[in-house]
């Protein structure tokens, strides 16, 4: 056959014909460049038949220009790209792209140069010289790099390189990463742990789908337990894919798997250098990656052999994405496992509830790792209620709280304070005037970091610094902070308890790899005794000396209302209590709450992770809401605010009438305002028999907009504003 369908990297179009010229050979998932017009396009060869479109004649046809020196998508991926297209109601061209994630890398093998010293001496040496020289000692890399390792500018070391004390040297940006030896320190696992690995090793040896709920307590090892079937697949030669909820985590995942397997994984995330994207990219579509540990995009790759997926931390929202193509990361990651015929793990400690239900109803096998590693116990918790214990004014921590951290600094031990909002207050207003910091292109108040001092919003990121005077009237020394952020927290603390070491830990602290090592480093060896952190410290993180945890806000989470406020708030503050007493010391964990009686507080406070799931499960079948039935919502936008009220009413007019979809709205989206565009929302709602794709599909379909309005469509929507 000499006629290709290609799906082309671009939404607007359609697939498009071409013809293949003489002696050239594309098999299904070459990617090759074709013209458009005068332009070129880049595209995916599409297995025969799977793409929709009309016949056009062979004579017509234009050649492809050329096909890309990169292994053809294999066909799972095809199939995977397909099905989440479809799913998630998104252009094929959309997630395609997601495969493709490096153009650097479609280009063929490439080189690159990098520095290291000669070993000659400069003419003229300057202590700013010398301190380089001595830094660069064994090091080679590109400028900016060992500008970063000498601490001094590219300047001072390309005066080095004129000199011919630093010298160029040609490498190949594709060279092998170091191999990972399953057999390099092996741990004694528990008898418990052994079993759940043996489990999982069979399952890796059998190569068939199967998709496990690991649900282990916090501190039960489950790490430790899943490396044994990465093991396994690293000995049969087949490649691991570990998905990790968030990038500042990976520090503490990579030193665990390089003392486990003596050489690091291949990183793939969204901030990796286009070198690094490329290098990561060649290697694991040519099946040489053999673990790799990246962030959600990581799911989408050309893996050429994939053995094994683990979806650490499982629960995780932010493996939902929220722009682009929607997809929930840990859903496709099962839809990946059975395509490639592979098992796949959700590991987790508060498993999500539609992933119980799945282990409930026999399809995902679950395994369990009911107690913590080495004889230690969970915590013991307790509620503070906030409408007897009150703090006094402008205060947030009540007095038991106080006195327990009072109580871990006379022992040198470590506490936590936990508080899901970053900055040190999130609303600012004019005590004279009453005016309020509103951002100009969100309906959001701007958040003060005074770390920074600056007013931010946490939509769109827009910033200001903290003015002297009112905006709206000019007075000044006016402006009075409106509730806590964790900065605020930390000054609490700082007055209660001068001496102590304090360490604030969020993503705005914490926001390069090298920050959260250095946090990581510090928690270890006891040079901070009271971490304050945002829901970054909830995840994973295992500190021996850490024996209470403060949970300044319980209710914090339970206030939008959301579907999942309920279990979104049980695993938070259920995941952070997870870090206090994991390592000889008992660990102890105080609720702050204003609604002790609420069914999530009481099932926290008595742990009682069962009687909450079923509380939940009974509510959610009520309200007909996953795993009983489905939500999707669809979001108008537009910058001008009448063509989104239009938009919103033409498609509320087209609505389609079935007895198992039910249509909620339009009405403006709690967010109405979102990076300048103005919102409006319809939140669907179908019973599991309806087909909710379809009805989507037929219905934004109808409906012609104007230019200026884009459609969202969001299948089993996290965020609900
Ligand atoms: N078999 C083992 N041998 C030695 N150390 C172990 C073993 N199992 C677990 N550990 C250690 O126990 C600690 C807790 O394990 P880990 O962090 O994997 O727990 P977890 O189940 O992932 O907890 P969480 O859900 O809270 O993140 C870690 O320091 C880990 O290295
Ligand atoms: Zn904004």
């Amino acid at each position: 056959m000499n006629r290709v369908r290609l799906l082309v990297l671009n939404a607007a179009l359609g697939p498009l014909d071409y013809r293949l010229p003489e002696g050239v050979d594309a098999p299904a998932g070459s990617v090759v460049i074709a013209p458009l017009g005068p332009r070129k396009v880049t595209g995916i060869v599409w297995d025969e038949g799977r793409l929709p479109g009309a016949e056009i004649a062979f004579e017509r046809l234009r050649p492809i220009l050329e096909v890309l020196p990169v292994p053809p998508l294999p066909a799972p991926l095809r199939r995977l790209i397909e099905w989440t297209a479809d799913y998630y109601c998104a252009p094929l061209a959309s997630v395609a792209r997601m495969a493709l994630a490096s153009g650097g890398a479609l280009g063929g093998p490439a080189t690159m140069t990098e520095y290291r010293l000669s070993g000659g001496t400069p003419e003229r040496m300057t202590p700013q010289r010398r301190a380089a020289i001595e830094a660069l000692e064994g090091e080679q890399g590109t400028m900016r790099e060992l500008a970063g390792i000498a601490g001094v500018s590219e300047g001072v070391l390309r005066g080095l390189v004129n000199q011919g004390v630093i010298e160029p040297v040609t490498v190949a940006i594709d060279r092998p990463y170091t191999p990972a030896d399953p057999g390099h320190a092996p741990p004694d696992l528990s008898p418990e742990q052994s079993a759940v690995a043996a489990r999982l090793v069979a399952a890796v040896t059998a190569r068939k789908f199967a998709p496990f709920l690991l649900d282990g307590v916090t501190g039960s090892g489950k790490t430790e337990t899943y490396f044994e079937p990465v093991a396994e697949a690293l000995r049969l030669g087949r490649q691991v894919l570990v998905l990790l909820p968030e990038i500042a985590l990976t520090e503490n995942f990579l030193a665990r798997f390089a003392a486990r397997f003596g050489a690091a994984p291949v990183l793939w995330h969204s901030s990796l250098k286009s070198t690094e994207r490329r290098r990561a990219w060649r290697a694991i579509a040519d099946g040489s990656a053999q673990v790799v540990v990246g962030a959600r995009s990581a799911l989408f790759l050309p893996y050429a052999n994939l053995g094994l997926i683990v979806v650490d931390e499982a629960h995780e929202i932010s493996f939902k994405q929220d722009d682009g193509v929607r997809y929930n990361a840990r859903d496709v990651s099962v839809m990946r496992a059975r395509f490639e015929a592979i098992p796949v793990v959700l590991a987790s400690a508060t498993p999500a509830l539609e992933s119980l239900h799945m282990a409930a109803q026999g399809i995902y096998e679950k395994l369990d790792l009911p107690s913590r590693f080495g004889g230690a116990s969970l915590p013991t918790v307790r509620l503070i209620n906030l409408t007897e214990e009150k703090p006094g004014s402008q205060r947030w921590l009540a007095g038991p709280l106080v006195d327990a951290l009072r109580d871990r600094l006379d022992k040198g031990e470590q506490s936590l304070l936990f508080l899901n909002r970053r900055g040190y207050a999130p609303l600012t207003l004019c005590r004279n005037c009453g005016h309020r910091f509103k951002c100009p292109s969100c309906s959001a108040w701007l958040v003060e970091h005074r770390l920074s001092s600056r007013l931010a919003c946490h939509h769109c990121g827009f910033e200001t610094r903290v003015p002297d005077a009112c905006p709206e009237c000019g007075e000044s020394d006016c402006l009075v902070a409106c509730g806590p952020g964790v900065e605020r927290i930390a000054d609490e603390v700082r007055d209660l308890f001068p001496e102590a070491r304090i360490s604030v830990a969020t993503s705005d602290t914490l926001n390069t790899p090298e920050r959260a090592a250095q946090f990581i480093a510090e928690a270890e060896n006891k040079a901070i005794d009271i971490i304050i952190g945002t829901q970054l410290v909830t995840k994973g993180f295992h500190f021996p000396e850490l024996t209470l945890v403060g949970v300044v806000d319980a209710d914090l989470g339970l206030e939008g209302g959301d579907l999942r406020a309920a279990e979104r708030t049980y695993s938070q503050v259920a995941q952070v209590a997870g870090r206090a007493g994991r390592g000889a010391k008992p660990g102890e964990v105080l609720i702050q709450t204003r609604h002790p009686d609420a069914p999530v507080i009481a099932a926290l406070a008595d742990g009682d992770r069962d009687a909450f799931y079923a509380a939940e499960t009974e509510a959610r079948r009520d309200a007909g809401a996953p795993p009983f039935g489905r939500w999707a919502a669809i979001i108008l936008s537009s910058e001008d605010e009448r063509e989104a009220r239009e938009a919103a009413v033409r498609l509320g007019d087209a609505r389609p009438r079935l007895d198992d979809v039910q249509i909620l709205g339009p009405a403006p989206a709690p967010l109405a305002l979102l990076r300048g565009r103005y919102r409006y929302r319809f939140l669907v709602n179908a019973r599991r028999s309806a087909n909710l794709q379809a009805c989507l599909r037929d219905w934004i379909g109808a409906v012609q907009f104007a230019p200026g309005v884009r459609v969202g469509v969001d299948i089993d929507p996290y965020s609900f504003v």
